[in-house]
């Protein structure tokens, strides 16, 4: 089996005696997309500048792809997106490409095919002659993105990568993401749009003041549990009863005539046919079945709400109350 893509034990960076990174344990595999989420100044930066050898740990040990980031062969597999890329605005998007894959160790017969490849994977396919001075906001996130892939890394650093993009280049880039998992590639991803790393990324960490409150896929951060929410046209006698030996019965509402709708948490996926069945037996029609995700949001704002900002955050909808 192929080593970790990143794997790290009590990771430690000082600033002028204060921790800023504390004791950070991480392990992600292959193929695997991270999401790394924290507020402001809870020290991923310098985590991702550890990571890719920029930035020397005070303690603790890093590992990428199976050896140390000081190592250039180690680096070369490596791709980044920093979310503030200064950009040479006098070269084309290809000189660009160009000069960052003769950086990456590719020969010109690599860059000849892999330039105008790459080009078309983030959207700019025939722009490559175009200076980059002349580039959209989005169109310079997407010439970033083009860099960090350019050289086929096997780890991949994303920092906010779409924070410039408008929704559809935001589904463009979800789109780059799965097809890197489906090449083996790792993906560590930092951003601040939560609902953009629920859809994407298979776990996440949650850091803050430089330590991991939690970790873990959504499904584990949410305590195992599956929320369903079932849409039927009416409630037949004895329906609810079954639905509830099949998961935990959590809301009920019949107040639309003709439509009436149940949340229940499950504890396993595979329960769902049977309740479909169940459904079906009972004689009402069935109009959706639709697992819920959980909410990276509210689970966010629950890890960090000691926070002076959140104990001033005003009440939040569905009911999730910020505690002071
Ligand atoms: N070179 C440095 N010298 C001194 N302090 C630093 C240095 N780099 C970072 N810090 C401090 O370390 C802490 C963590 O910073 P870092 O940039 O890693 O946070 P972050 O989680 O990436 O924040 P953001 O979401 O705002 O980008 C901050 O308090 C910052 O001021």
């Amino acid at each position: 089996m192929d080593a970790p893509a990143i794997e790290t034990h009590d990771l430690r960076k000082e600033y002028r005696g204060r921790a800023v990174v504390d004791g950070l344990t991480l392990v992600v595999q292959p193929g695997e997309v991270f999401g790394f989420l924290g507020p402001n100044g809870a020290g991923k930066s310098t985590t991702v500048k550890m990571l890719l050898g920029l930035v020397l740990p005070t303690a603790g040990t890093v590992r990428v792809l199976g050896g140390s980031p000081a190592n250039p062969a180690v680096r070369a597999r490596l791709g980044f997106l920093p979310e503030q890329f200064r950009f040479q605005t006098w070269m084309t998007g290809q000189e660009f490409l160009r000069f960052h894959g003769r950086l990456a160790g590719l020969n010109a017969g690599e860059l000849r095919t892999r330039i105008p490849e790459v080009l078309e994977v983030v959207g700019l396919g025939g722009r490559g002659h175009e200076v980059l001075g002349g580039y959209s906001k989005g169109m310079l996130q997407r010439a970033g993105l083009a860099g960090a892939i350019l050289a086929r890394p096997q780890l991949v650093f994303l920092d906010e990568p779409t924070s410039a993009l408008d929704p559809i280049g935001r589904v463009e880039v979800r789109e780059i993401i799965e097809r890197l998992r489906s090449q083996g590639v790792a993906v560590f991803l930092n951003s601040h749009l939560l609902s953009e790393v629920e859809q994407v990324c298979d776990r996440v960490a949650f850091v803050k003041a430089g330590r991991v409150l939690r970790q873990g896929t959504m499904r584990e951060l949410m305590g195992g549990v599956l929320p369903l929410d079932v849409r039927v046209d009416t409630l037949p006698p004895g329906l609810l009863d079954t639905l509830s030996r099949l998961g935990e019965l959590r809301h009920t509402d019949t107040n639309t005539p003709g439509r009436a709708s149940v949340e229940l948490w499950l504890q396993r996926e595979d329960a769902i046919p049977a309740i479909a069945r169940a459904v079906l037996d009972s004689g009402a029609q069935l109009y959706a079945l639709t697992p819920r995700r959980p909410d990276l949001e509210t689970m966010f704002l629950d890890l960090i709400e000691d926070t002076p900002e959140a104990s001033r955050r005003p009440q939040l909808q569905n009911g999730q109350a910020a505690r002071a």
